[in-house]
């Protein structure tokens, strides 16, 4: 695929054949070499009815389910739009949720043992059932309507949690009557679950901070220590996913939509398949955001227990989600229906969605590494582009089967553990998967996005101990 370099860190895929946009990659020249897989998924996205300005890569974009995940895409709602549950991802809602400790890594030096000890049997993981809260009678209901807040209603938090959570903790428009039998069967059980591989709780400590204004406002100071939380919606998103491809594959020839990928199944955001995936789409949203509220209850009562140390919600983000927001295109104000798959919102300082207590700074956009290197807190900056989006994480380099050949689970804990890093896996296979090679240099991804303008730095945490999923 072609492309041409227009800035140093943004390149352009020339529109051609069926595509409506350009793409736009964010991308260093070598960060560019890996996104160069991808390249094809980002021009098959361009060709969605309603598309508008570009179909963007992030980036950590990698290869994706018809998506590249790394992908951004917007289509206005009042022109035919399409929404596609492959833009957002199996996993709806996955996102990542950070604590703040009252304390810093030296006071968790002598209890680190048996504090990582207390969070690896406190935090369910692995592919199956098995979860804190097991919602009964008509609870399951509750929780896809009100997420976070239904949790925190029941006793699983505090209403300070709310504030610092994207939308407040649930999704409106959640539509529960559009969440099938199988998905709320697989739902029941895992409540309060990490999941597997990628996802983890990590005991980090803040080493450099960037800008202390807004580190501040964050709640982040250098040394503290704090805890990141990376799960999603497990099998009910999953099976929401699965359900609605399939009922948009059957229905998008009524629509008269063909598409170069059968996995970009989309139909208009107005049309009776739209409404019903939007509307369970935001209820796996709701189930995904109090997965974490649990999971950061189970990590303040161990913190509590055997550091004697409280937990402080930074902020809650997902990373999988479409949105209905107002954006500026070509001067005007549209309705526009913004995938984003692997990429983050980043609002700026300023914009009225944000918690009082961070307008003037922005918002915080959490940014996993790997278990071996760092992890970022970035904010949104003023005229962001990609429709105010980011990267989500570092973005795998190798798939999992690949980094698995290259090394195994007890070299990887070794390694860890030498550089101070505890481990609590749940697999010594998905700790071979998760090695810190078989990802991009986070570093360089987190550079690029600020270089590209579409995100500013504002902390760097290194891991202290990792429960895997
Ligand atoms: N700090 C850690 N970061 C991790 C770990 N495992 C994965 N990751 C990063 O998370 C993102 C999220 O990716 P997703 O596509 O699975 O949502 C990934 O790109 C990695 O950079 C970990 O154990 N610790
Ligand atoms: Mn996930
Ligand atoms: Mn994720």
């Amino acid at each position: 695929m072609e492309y041409v370099q227009e800035g140093p860190y943004r390149f352009r895929i020339r529109r051609e054949g069926d595509m409506r946009v350009p793409g736009v990659v964010f991308a260093s020249a070598e960060l560019m070499r890996d996104a160069e897989k991808s390249l094809e998924q980002v021009a098959n996205v361009a060709t969605l009815p309603g598309i508008v300005t570009a179909s963007y890569a992030m980036p950590d974009v990698h290869w994706g389910y018809g998506f590249p995940i790394g992908g951004v895409a917007a289509t206005a709602v009042d022109d035919g739009g399409v929404v596609s549950p492959g833009g957002v991802g199996f996993d709806i809602s996955c996102g990542v949720r950070l604590l703040a400790a009252d304390c810093d890594r030296r006071t968790l030096e002598p209890v680190l043992r048996s504090l990582m000890d207390g969070l690896g049997r406190a935090v369910p993981r692995g592919a199956g059932p098995g979860g804190l809260w097991r919602p009964g009678g008509h609870q399951l209901e509750r929780i896809l309507a009100g997420g976070s807040r239904y949790a925190v209603e029941e006793g699983h938090g505090e209403e300070r949690d709310l504030w610092r959570c994207e939308d407040g903790g649930h999704v409106a428009d959640a539509d529960p009557g559009q969440v099938g039998a199988r998905a709320r069967e697989r739902g029941t059980g895992q409540l309060g679950s990490l999941g597997s591989g990628n996802h983890f709780l990590e005991v980090q400590e803040v080493t450099e901070i960037y800008d202390e204004r807004v580190a501040g406002a964050f709640g982040l100071a250098p040394g503290q220590v704090c805890v990141m939380i990376h799960c999603g919606s497990r099998g009910l998103g999953h099976q929401v996913c699965s359900d609605h491809v399939r009922a948009m594959d059957r229905a998008m020839a009524r629509y008269g939509i063909a598409v170069p990928d059968r996995q970009l199944a989309c139909t208009p955001v107005a049309s009776p398949e739209g409404r019903a995936y939007l509307g369970a789409m935001a209820a796996a949203a709701n189930y995904g955001r109090a997965n974490r509220q649990l999971l950061a209850q189970a990590a303040r009562r161990v913190l509590r227990r055997e550091a004697g140390a409280r937990l402080t919600l930074v902020y809650d983000v997902s990373h999988n989600l479409a949105k209905v927001e107002t954006h500026t295109v070509d001067g005007e104000p549209r309705t526009l229906c913004v995938h984003r798959k692997g990429a983050t919102r980043a609002f700026p300082p300023g914009h009225p969605e944000l918690p009082e207590d961070l307008r003037a700074v922005g918002q915080p956009v959490l940014i996993p590494g790997t278990m071996g290197t760092a992890s970022y807190v970035l904010t949104g900056v003023p005229g962001g582009d990609a429709f105010h989006s980011t990267c989500h994480g570092a973005g795998r380099v190798m798939s999992r089967h690949q980094a698995a050949r290259t090394t195994g689970g007890p070299q990887v804990r070794a390694r860890l553990e030498a550089d101070g890093i505890a481990v609590r896996p749940a697999s010594s296979r998905g700790l071979a998967e998760e090695a810190p090679e078989a990802y991009k240099d986070v570093t360089a991804v987190v550079e690029a996005g600020q270089g590209a303008g579409l995100c500013r730095k504002v902390a760097r945490l290194v891991p202290v101990g990792v429960v895997k999923g």
